[in-house]
């Protein structure tokens, strides 16, 4: 099974084209104001354009409504909606429903306990994304750069499809990739020199790790995507 990898926060034409050429699957564009990394949606149709075909495009937003998730669809015609906010699974189902797209849910982990609600999002999200629970006082609730515990995975069903992220760089994940065997991995801040502006050697650096270390301790059972 190949290893699945997403890079997230684009803002530049430039990050697009290391993100293809460094071998990535998945393209991450935040729209979410208080990010170092959002894209307006002009931006944001621009940026995804020579995307396509090339990267499954993906559209990370935070408690979205209904009319901002329109207004993303229709600028980005994304190939998967991110939801990293505090969305409850009934709130999943029905922009899945109402969207008619692929939906991954983000889930803050820093305890045991935070599983408690994976079987809930698993019902209805296409893929359950693993990021660090964020402090209280934080302001978006993710893309910090922060890792959490990865053997808290340990418990998890193999055969789910998961995305691990949080605090993952080109040092660390082949070490996660080990402990977690997640079938598929999501970078940001581990990937950019400052908040928002990605460096294209430690885009090539991470994917080249990652996929050296799948190829050395394979993926679970999870679906690819
Ligand atoms: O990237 C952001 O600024 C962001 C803002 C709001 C929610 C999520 C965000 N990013 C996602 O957070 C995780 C972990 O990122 P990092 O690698 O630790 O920086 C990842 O899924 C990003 O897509």
């Amino acid at each position: 099974m190949t290893l699945l990898i997403k890079i997230c926060g684009l803002t530049t034409p430039a990050a697009v084209e290391a993100t293809v050429a460094a071998g990535a699957d998945m393209a991450g564009f935040v729209v979410f104001p208080p990010s170092p990394r959002h894209v307006d949606l002009a931006r944001g149709r621009a940026l995804v354009a020579p995307a396509k075909g090339r990267l499954q495009v993906v559209a990370l937003t935070v408690d979205a409504d209904d009319a901002l998730l329109d207004d993303i669809v229709a600028a980005l015609d994304p190939d998967w909606l991110q939801l990293h906010g505090k969305e409850t699974p009934e709130r999943v189902a029905a922009v899945k429903a109402r969207l008619g797209r692929p939906v991954m849910k983000a889930l803050g982990i820093a305890e045991a306990a935070d599983l408690a609600a994976v079987p809930a999002y698993a019902a209805v999200a296409d893929r359950i994304l693993f990021d660090a629970r964020p402090p209280e006082d934080a302001t978006r609730p993710g893309g910090l750069g922060r890792a959490f515990d990865w053997r808290l995975l340990d418990s998890l069903d193999p055969g789910l499809a998961t995305m691990l992220s949080g605090g993952l760089d080109p040092t660390n994940v082949a070490e996660a990739l080990r402990i977690t065997r997640a079938p598929a991995v999501d970078v940001s801040s581990g990937v950019e020199r400052a908040p928002g502006d990605k460096d294209p050697d430690k885009i090539v650096d991470f994917v080249r790790a990652a996929r050296a270390a799948a190829a050395t301790a394979p993926a679970a059972a999870g679906p690819r995507a």
